[in-house]
């Protein structure tokens, strides 16, 4: 939310003195343009706060020195005023700097003018920092402090560890991963991760540091043929965009051997001022001994790794909003990223499905019916139909036309650019609102093009070095009859219906099919012609001889098509012309017929309720409004029993022609 707040420290000439008394949040609000909900505006007209329980905390460099609680009624004027005067008890001087804060530890800072009447400016930030006092929700202050322990293998991590947490064991093993132990710090929770130092083990360091606020680095001190490597992972380390700028503990271990570096040797040898300076990590070296001695019975901890420790913690708690909303902020990415990765590895499984081939296949190949698709194998006992539906979203009552495009090229058949589809449905009825396409059952599959096999007759299809095609050209307009039983299985199979995508959403397809089968529109396929040299390349067996293929049905065409797209990652293209809603309307249409559908699964879910689908297309019209994506088509691929669910329609382009 804070993000969008405009901040007043960046328009000196918005300063102005607002009257305490009366506190015009309302005018604040209009000014800065404050999220309604935000703790300050709850009630801008009586001035007051509405949390429950206020809590102020002062604090100097060492950390807290001061908390009051007050009434969250309290006017803001006496609370700013008193949180001055118990800031100047302190021992502070100038003007104290206050937050309200909400849960979210965001909020808006507010200051007063010299004379200590006014505010003098009232700002809102998205990040706090170094602030002297905090005007918070009391349930908003959680703190839980995350460090790791890394350093080179048998630096005495583990064995610093241990002290730390108090443990006896004397006998400590190379760590193999990590181990994470778990401490407290003035009522602050702490976890420690203890990781592995070997070089294998470096390599998972970096997953943890987007979480950490902090970073106990350990060094064997004693040795000192490893202090080169030891550099250079310390400013690898460093150097990583995740931890450059948290807080560093450097520990020279073991000084109980002899001629060990002590700190100021460590800093020299390994050069950490320059190092750390570079990365901006506020950083102090202590030396110690992990190895506790026999006479030691009381397991007190080392005076340097005492002090150390309680340095690095109270940095930490000093500066935890900040660092701790460095932290939130790196973990959202990481989550994000990851979230990525994993819908990009399911895309891509997803997709092979049509390009793996297998002995079964290989004997749909070889098949009487010739040229079968060989990538789009399903097993007989499997429902073979298909369905697709093309569904306009709003069509505005004074188009002209509506074309559904199914294809990753425009229709202008006279570019001599490579058509990757075949297939156009174009509706002249404006009523139109859904286009279905019912794709026939794979057993009565008739010849595709030649481009579909490759020269050995093998399954696998060498897309890469496939031969361009010339430019499509209209074969066949066909306008459908009235009834939807009249489909001539030989010829193209394209079945315009109304309503149909709503009627499923909404599960109503029962007693309306009759009205569906009243609106079937003409088609127009358009189909590729093969220049012999095109062919020759690609099947020169067959490419002086074969009789022309015959046509493909829609069904065949758009399948391939899917398969197409698939197979070279591109994005398949469906295009509503004169279809001008945005996304935003695009969601409320379908919150309307669908009840909760805005995401595309949500789209395959109810339509594989009622329909056990292969192949669900679902058209989102242009959103001329977004410049990066001009034109938005949102595709659904389903395999039955695969449970395979993918949105091939991702990324940006500006027209279909500059896909191929
Ligand atoms: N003399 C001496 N030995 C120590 C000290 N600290 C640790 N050791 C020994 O050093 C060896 C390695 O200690 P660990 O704590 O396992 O080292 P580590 O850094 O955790 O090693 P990895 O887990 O492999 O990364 C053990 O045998 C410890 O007993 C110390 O201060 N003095
Ligand atoms: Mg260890």
């Amino acid at each position: 939310m804070g993000g969008e707040w405009k901040l007043a420290q960046e328009h000196p000439t918005d300063k102005m003195a607002f009257d305490v008394e009366h506190c015009r949040f309302q005018e604040l609000v209009r000014r800065y343009g404050i999220p309604e909900d935000s703790l300050l505006v709850k009630q801008p007209k009586t001035t007051t706060l509405t949390s429950q329980l206020l809590e102020i905390t002062l604090q100097d460099e060492n950390g807290k020195i001061l908390k009051k609680k007050f009434p969250s009624t309290m006017a803001v004027q006496k609370l700013v005023t008193l949180a001055h005067r118990l800031f100047s008890k302190g021992g502070h001087t100038g003007i104290p700097k206050l937050y309200l804060l909400d849960d979210q530890m965001q909020g808006a800072e507010i200051c007063l003018d010299n004379n200590m009447k006014d505010l003098a400016y009232f700002s809102v930030k998205n990040v706090m920092g170094n602030c002297w006092a905090s005007i918070c929700r009391r349930r908003s202050v959680h703190r839980r402090i995350v460090l790791i322990m890394i350093g080179l293998d048998n630096a005495g991590k583990t064995k610093t560890v241990n002290n730390l947490a108090g443990e006896k064991d004397d006998t400590v093993l190379p760590t193999v991963g990590f181990k994470a132990v778990n401490l407290v710090h003035k009522d602050t929770p702490v976890t420690i991760y203890d990781l592995g130092g070997g070089p294998h083990f470096r390599q998972i360091w970096s997953q943890y540091y987007s979480e950490v606020h902090g970073v106990i680095f350990v060094i064997d001190s004693s040795d000192f043929s490893r202090l080169d490597e030891c550099r250079l992972v310390l400013e690898e380390v460093l150097s990583h965009d995740k931890i450059s700028g948290k807080p560093v503990l450097v520990l020279a271990n073991k000084q109980d051997k002899s001629g060990a570096l002590d700190d100021i040797d460590v800093v020299e040898k390994l050069n950490i001022e320059p190092l750390v300076n570079r990365y901006r990590c506020p950083t102090l070296v202590e030396s110690y001994t992990a190895q506790v001695e026999a006479t030691n019975k009381k397991h007190k901890l080392d005076p340097g790794l005492k002090k150390g420790y309680h340095w690095l913690l109270n940095y930490i708690v000093r500066r935890y909003i900040d660092i701790d909303l460095r932290v939130q902020t790196d973990i959202q990415a990481d989550l994000e990223r990851r979230r990525r990765l994993r819908a990009k590895a399911a895309n891509t499984a997803s997709q092979t499905f049509t390009a793996i081939s297998d002995e079964n296949t290989q004997t749909a190949l070889s098949s009487p019916t010739g040229f079968e698709n060989p990538n789009f194998n399903i097993p007989n006992t499997m429902d073979d139909r298909g369905l697709i539906v093309v569904k306009p979203i709003t069509i505005k009552p004074t188009s002209v036309d509506t074309t559904v495009t199914i294809e990753s090229v425009d229709s202008d058949s006279t570019s001599v650019k490579p058509k990757l589809s075949p297939l156009f449905g174009r509706a002249s009825n404006v009523a139109l609102t859904e286009t279905r396409i019912e794709l026939e059952p794979r057993s009565e599959f008739r010849k595709l093009s030649p481009i579909v096999r490759t020269k050995s007759g093998a399954n696998h299809i060498d897309f890469k070095n496939r031969p361009q095609s010339s430019p499509t050209k209209k074969i066949k307009v066909k306008p459908r009859s009235q009834d939807s039983s009249n489909i001539d299985e030989g010829s193209q199979e394209l079945t315009l219906k109304a309503r149909d995508l709503t009627l499923l959403l909404e599960g109503r397809t029962d007693g309306r099919s009759d009205h569906a089968a009243d609106v079937h529109k003409e088609i127009v396929l358009i189909e590729r012609e093969f220049s012999k040299a095109a062919l020759s390349d690609v099947a020169p067996l067959r490419a002086a001889t074969a009789p022309p293929a015959r046509p493909a049905s829609a069904s065949q065409l758009v399948r391939r098509q899917l398969e197409l797209t698939a197979a070279h990652r591109r994005r398949l293209s469906l295009r509503c012309k004169s279809t001008p809603c945005t996304l935003a309307s695009v969601k409320h249409d379908f919150h309307q017929t669908g009840g909760e559908l805005s995401r595309g699964h949500e789209v395959h879910e109810k339509v594989d309720r009622f329909l056990n689908a292969h192949l669900v297309v679902v058209v989102f019209p242009d959103m001329r409004c977004n410049k990066t994506s001009p034109e938005r088509a949102s595709m659904l691929q389903h395999e039955p029993g695969k449970a395979a669910q993918r949105h091939l329609d991702k990324g940006d382009y500006s027209h279909a022609n500059t896909i191929n």
